[in-house]
């Protein structure tokens, strides 16, 4: 969108710099954003994109303490001079961590909270907060407390916290790191009417680009190592090399294209798979790719390793969260565990572990019964990460919070010390052995807690989305170090919402909704079918797509092709 207004972020030769750091964290940068404009910050994991979010909000340099350089106005206010208090009259967060951000006691409070601040009626703030929770779909957990909210609910209500506030500006730290597959759909085109509707300006800050760019945006600014490297419309960048370049993810039907060989450049619009510009030739090079690439079938059965019957299990009594859940998983598979946001999928892995009690059923490990046993016992063959870092990590220091659990296991120092070493540097993590777990980025906190289960040896290990908040580059270290470790014996369930990891991963996928297995198949078939899709709240991949748009059947198989291709030629490292 060209618009010839002023500039209603505008950051002039910007610097800043923690105060933990010994050097700046952004450097140099110079953009202006105009009003009304919808702009996507894309980047390698802590490459400063939450850091420059911080700065337009206020929370860098008042909360987090550091020095500006440049200058840096936001709608007219000298953000450098001004408190998160004065600058939240102009901008409204959604963080990626939902729990940092809850101050009501109930789902309700904390979406009245903002309102009740601005001195709104009584009869007015009812019909708002009715209206907002309504259009993110949680009008029925009003009274809930945040606890009893699953990690997507909780990212509902921040979504609506921040579209009561009415201000000029919104950024999403990204906003899709929890949501189940639809209402992330949903939450961008939630983004996409407010914005219309209010002509707000809105940033976005995420991973998940192809997802992002399921609706319009004007500019994709590029950062790489606290510099802005790129700024482009959304098919200008999607024709360089640049995303790939910088370790980010380019959308799967993009990818697919180039496979086939055809060359993308920005008269091909690649920026929607509906409307990306396939003539004759490239649906030929399509179908004749699709045609040289066979489908490898592995069918092996192993022995059971987790058998699960019957299980029910309610919070309170008499309410049914999981109904009838029978599924086995065998030694050394990878599986993917989806669905709808609060379907029970953590709710399942709890049970497993031992945080929580089934009401009835049964849960085998080796065909010993597991409900026997507590969760300290369980935890030495079941890992279990979970979805936010912040829930698990208890020490201040990295190297402590990893070595923590072979504390009293009769490990001599050295001992631990090398295993630890050894773990950090799997997980990317040893160049920070000796920082403080606050100086990190989420997604390397992340990696923190996936380290310290790791260096347990577990024989199952369950993630729940292990790689939220990741960048392509340490999605795929942490991916195929998993799938290392599988290959080693170690069987892996995880549980997410991201559709290319479950794709590229995990050969079975089983699938819950509303507290029940609905399907237990082939992670191609489930996003090849679009009646579970709606059903289990999924999303159908680009490449099914694309594969209809070229007539290629069955396009499930297509589906399976690209997976394998793409893992050679990542393998191969080109
Ligand atoms: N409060 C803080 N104090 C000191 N250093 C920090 C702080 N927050 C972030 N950093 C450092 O700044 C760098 C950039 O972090 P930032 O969170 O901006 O990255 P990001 O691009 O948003 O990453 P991610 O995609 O992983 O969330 C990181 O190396 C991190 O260590
Ligand atoms: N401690 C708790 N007390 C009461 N209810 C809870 C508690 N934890 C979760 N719930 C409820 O149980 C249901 C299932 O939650 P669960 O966290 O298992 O869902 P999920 O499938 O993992 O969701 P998400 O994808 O959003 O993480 C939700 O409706 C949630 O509100």
């Amino acid at each position: 969108m060209i618009n010839e207004n002023s500039p209603i972020i505008s950051f002039k030769n910007y610097s800043f710099q923690y105060r933990a750091q010994k050097k700046p964290t952004l450097k140099g940068i110079n953009l202006d954003i105009y009003p009304g404009e919808r702009v996507l910050i894309a980047g390698p994991s802590g490459c400063g994109k939450s850091t420059l979010a911080g700065c337009i909000n206020g929370l860098n340099p008042y909360s987090n303490p550091g020095e500006c350089e440049g200058s840096l106005e936001v709608n007219g206010v000298d953000a450098t001079k001004s408190s998160i208090f004065e600058l939240s009259a102009h901008v409204g967060t959604v963080l990626q961590d939902p729990d940092g951000q809850f101050i009501g006691l109930t789902v309700g409070e904390d979406i009245a909270f903002a309102l009740e601040n601005s001195c709104t009626p009584q009869d007015e703030m009812h019909s708002i907060t009715k209206h907002v929770t309504e259009l993110v779909g949680i009008e029925h957990h009003l009274d809930y407390a945040p606890h009893e909210l699953s990690g997507g609910q909780k990212q509902r209500v921040s979504l609506a916290g921040v579209m009561v506030d009415q201000v000029k500006i919104l950024l999403f730290d990204e906003p899709l790191a929890s949501l189940d597959p639809a209402t992330g759909k949903q939450t961008i085109e939630l983004i996409d009417e407010i914005q219309q509707k209010t002509d707000t300006t809105v940033l976005i800050i995420e991973h998940r680009l192809e997802d992002v760019l399921w609706r319009d945006v004007d500019r994709i600014i590029l950062m790489n190592d606290g510099q802005i490297l790129a700024d482009l419309s959304p098919d200008e960048l999607l024709a360089s090399n640049l995303l790939i370049e910088n370790g980010i993810r380019e959308p799967l039907y993009v990818t697919a294209m180039r496979y086939a060989g055809i060359e993308i450049t920005a008269q091909k619009k690649a920026s929607h798979v509906d409307s990306v510009v396939l003539d004759e030739e490239d649906t030929k090079k399509l179908n004749q790719w699709f045609e040289s690439h066979p489908v490898l079938k592995n069918n092996d059965k192993k022995e059971a390793l987790l058998e699960v019957k019957n299980l029910e299990f309610g919070y309170v009594k008499g309410q049914k969260i999981l109904s009838d859940v029978s599924l086995s998983i065998s030694k050394g598979e990878m599986v993917s565990i989806v669905g709808k946001n609060g379907a029970g999928k953590s709710t399942f892995s709890k049970l497993i572990c031992g945080f929580e009690t089934p009401d009835s059923g049964e849960i085998l490990f080796k065909g010993k019964d597991l409900l026997k046993e507590n969760i300290r016992h369980r935890a030495k063959y079941i890992g279990y990460v979970m979805q936010n870092p912040n829930q698990m990590i208890s020490k201040t220091m990295i190297f402590e919070e990893v070595a923590l659990s072979l504390q009293n296991q009769g490990l001599s120092q050295e001992e631990i010390k090398e295993k630890v070493e050894a773990t950090l540097k799997i997980c990317g993590l040893y160049p920070f052995r000796n920082w403080p777990v606050s100086a990190l980025s989420f997604g390397q906190k992340k990696r923190v807690t996936i380290a310290s289960v790791l260096v347990q040896d577990p024989e199952l290990i369950i993630l729940d989305e292990p790689t939220a908040g990741q960048d392509f580059r340490h999605y795929t270290e942490i991916m195929e170090f998993l799938r290392k470790l599988n290959e080693q014996g170690v069987t892996i369930i995880m549980i997410t919402h991201d559709m290319h990891l479950m794709l590229e991963y995990t050969p079975r996928a089983v699938v819950f909704a509303d507290g029940k297995m609905i399907a237990d198949r082939s992670a191609a078939e489930v996003l090849c079918d679009p009646e579970l899709i709606s059903h289990a709240a999924l999303k159908e991949t680009s490449l099914f797509t694309l594969a209809n748009r070229c007539g290629i059947v069955p396009p499930e198989e297509f589906v399976e092709c690209f997976i394998e291709e793409d893992r050679e030629v990542r393998k191969h490292g080109c």
